[in-house]
Parts: C-alpha cells; structure tokens; sequence
C-alpha cells in the first residue's frame, strides 16, 4: 500500500516510521533540514518500544511522488492551506486522506447531522481550500495519542510509551479504507483503532490541548512542572470541566473525568507542541485548539470563564512573540 505522510515532522516522522516497519509502501513530505536529512541519511525514531530505521521516499513538492492509496495529514494546523495547494499530485481517483492532528478538524461539522450539518469553519479552512482541493468524500478523521518532538535532522524521539492513533470516518461508518491504514500501523507497533465516534476522540484528547496548552504556553514549563503547582492543577481541572461543557453541548459525552484527566498528565515532562512552537518562533495552532473551541462555547451559550480568560492571555503571547497574527475574536 503507497502511503504518503504529508508534513514529517515530530508526528508525521513517528508515523512513517511505523508505517514502514508494518510493510507500508511508505514517502513522506516535508522540508529544510529534517527533510534532507531523512533523504541523505533515513528516518529514525527513538521509541519507548525500540528504534525505528527506515528509508522512505522523501521529497518536498507532492509531484516527485505522484498518486497514492493514502495520504496522512500531519502538519499544524496553519499549514493546511499550503497542504490543500499543493496536494493534487498525490490524489488518485480512490485516494483517502486522513488528518492525524489535533484540534477542531475542518470537516468536523460535515455529515454531523441536527442543526449544525454541514457549518464551515472558515478559521480552520480559510476560504474553503482544503474541502476544494479535497473534499469530505476522500477524508478520514484522525487523533494520536504521542508526545514526541524532532531531536535533531532526521531524529523524531517519542517521549512515552502510551501511544496509539485513532481514525474515524466522518459518517460514523468503519470503513475498509481507514483498516487499510490502520493495518501497517498496527504491524509496525502504533495501536490504531478504527471507531464509530471519532468526533468524541477528537474532543477527548483536545482536553489535553485546552488544559496544558494555555497553561504551559502562560508557564512556559513542562506538563509536569506546570501541573506540580496545585493551584494550577486545580485550574487544569476546571479548564477541563469548561471543555468537557463544550463538547456536551454538541452531543459529545465525555463522562465526569477531568480530575482523572489531569492527572494522567501530571507525570508528563512533555512541552505540549503549541509551547514548542512558541518557543521556537513557529506559527502556533491558536485556532484549531483554543479560539475554535471558545467561538463554539460562545455560540452554543456555554459559559466558559477560565478558559475565555488563559487563552485570550494565551492569544496576546502568541502575538506578542510573532507567532499569531490575528486579531483574537
Ligand atoms: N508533537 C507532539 O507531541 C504532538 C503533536 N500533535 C499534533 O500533531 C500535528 C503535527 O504536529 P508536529 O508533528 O508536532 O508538528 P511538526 O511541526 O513537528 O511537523 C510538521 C512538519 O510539516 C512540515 N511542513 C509544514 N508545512 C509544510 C509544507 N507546506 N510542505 C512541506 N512540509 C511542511 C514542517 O516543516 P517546518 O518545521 O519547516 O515547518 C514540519 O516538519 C499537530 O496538529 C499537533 O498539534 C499531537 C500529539 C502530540
Ligand atoms: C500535550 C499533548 C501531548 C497532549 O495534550 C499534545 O497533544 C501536544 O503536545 O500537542
């Protein structure tokens, strides 16, 4: 099976690295330094498992590697418009893409059903590029469970041991296409589920996101360093309770477990990635995983005090280290 990651960096690295060892026919997509490395020298992955060597196809533009089963989508999220114009050279006629990223995906309200079927989400897909260039019919949701962060050129480390990916099509069904990339995945030691739910796992794990996104990228500090403050794991509860809210309002029961929740994370020495980038003056995935959830918030008239608060704070570091550039609404 020809399986393009598309953006090989910290995640999209771990997945191709896996992809290959499961006997995937595996090429990735990416860039600068990490890109060339991985073409001079191969791709290895530091995981909690074991090492991962492979040689996949490495190439930057989407026409050195022409049309595949299955591309994955790893990029952050404000990557995506250049993804939607560069991606055409890979899609064949049966080609399935899914998006293994966090945040609120584009299509999260296509094929969702009641009043919100079908709503755009213009922050997330900026003029409609990605459902133009490719559209709901070809897409797959994606989640992954995998702290990890690109050591050096060529080098993708991840942190723990608990990893997996979770696909979902958008209609709920579980369809032969998502199995068909789960099946290297699993092969090469990625647990990847396939599930009814996947706007729920999409919730689910933004939790994660919600809770120490605003509050690292505040504290500057790791997960556990962050989280070692009662007062601000306390904070990290609430946030989550704000979150599970949301998700409540449109239908996504995630039970009474943001104090388990947290605490799954307070052992974590991970700088959650929206931190790295900050740290490393990258465009930061604002919208997909702090303004989106709160736009909703507001519009769904769910009452979201802590969390309007850590991200708007959140918001003005982003700009003020020129990593966000939009005016916070
Ligand atoms: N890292 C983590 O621990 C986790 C991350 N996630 C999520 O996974 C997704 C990916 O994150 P992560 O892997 O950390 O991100 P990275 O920035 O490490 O990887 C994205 C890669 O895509 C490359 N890229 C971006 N745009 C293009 C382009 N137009 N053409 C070619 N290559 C491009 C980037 O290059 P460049 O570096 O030059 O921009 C980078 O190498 C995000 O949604 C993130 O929130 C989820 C769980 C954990
Ligand atoms: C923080 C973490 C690991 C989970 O919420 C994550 O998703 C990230 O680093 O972006």
């Amino acid at each position: 099976m020809r399986i393009c990651v598309y953006g090989a960096g910290a995640i999209g690295g771990h997945l191709a690295g896996r992809l290959a060892k499961g006997g995937a026919d595996v090429s990735v997509i990416g860039r600068g330094a990490h890109l060339e490395a991985i073409r001079e020298r191969g791709l290895t992955v530091r995981a909690k498992d074991g090492e991962l060597f492979s040689r996949p196809r490495a190439a930057t533009r989407a026409d050195e590697l022409g049309p595949q089963d299955a591309v994955i989508v790893t990029v952050k999220a404000p990557a995506l418009p250049a993804v939607a114009a560069g991606i055409a050279p890979l899609l064949g006629p049966e080609t399935a893409v899914a998006f293994v990223m966090n945040g609120i995906p584009w299509w999260y309200f296509d094929r969702h059903g009641g009043p919100m079927d079908g709503r755009r989400l213009p922050a997330i897909d900026p003029g409609d590029a990605l459902r133009r260039a490719i559209g709901v019919e070809r897409t797959i949701g994606g989640v992954v469970y995998s702290a990890c962060h690109v050591e050096s050129p060529g080098v993708v480390v991840s942190e723990h041991g608990d990893i997996r990916v979770i696909l979902g099509e958008p209609d709920g069904s579980l369809s032969a296409r998502a199995q068909a990339i789960a099946a290297p995945m699993e092969a090469g030691g990625m647990p990847c589920p396939v599930v009814a739910d996947i706007r729920n796992r999409v919730w689910a794990k933004l939790m994660g996101n919600l809770t120490t996104g605003p509050l690292c990228l505040l504290s500057r500090r790791d997960m556990k360093v962050t989280l070692a403050d009662p007062v601000l794991r306390a904070t990290a509860v609430r946030l989550a309770d704000e979150g599970a809210a949301i998700a409540a309002a449109l239908g996504q029961d995630l039970g009474n477990a943001s104090e388990q929740r947290v605490a799954r994370m307070t052992n974590t020495a991970h700088k959650p990635s929206i931190l790295q980038d900050l740290e490393l003056g990258r465009p930061m995935e604002m919208e997909a995983l702090l303004l989106e959830p709160l736009r909703l918030a507001r519009e769904l008239g769910v009452p979201t005090p802590t969390l309007e608060l850590l991200v708007h704070l959140a918001a003005q570091a982003a700009q003020a280290a020129g990593c966000y550039q939009r005016a916070v609404a």
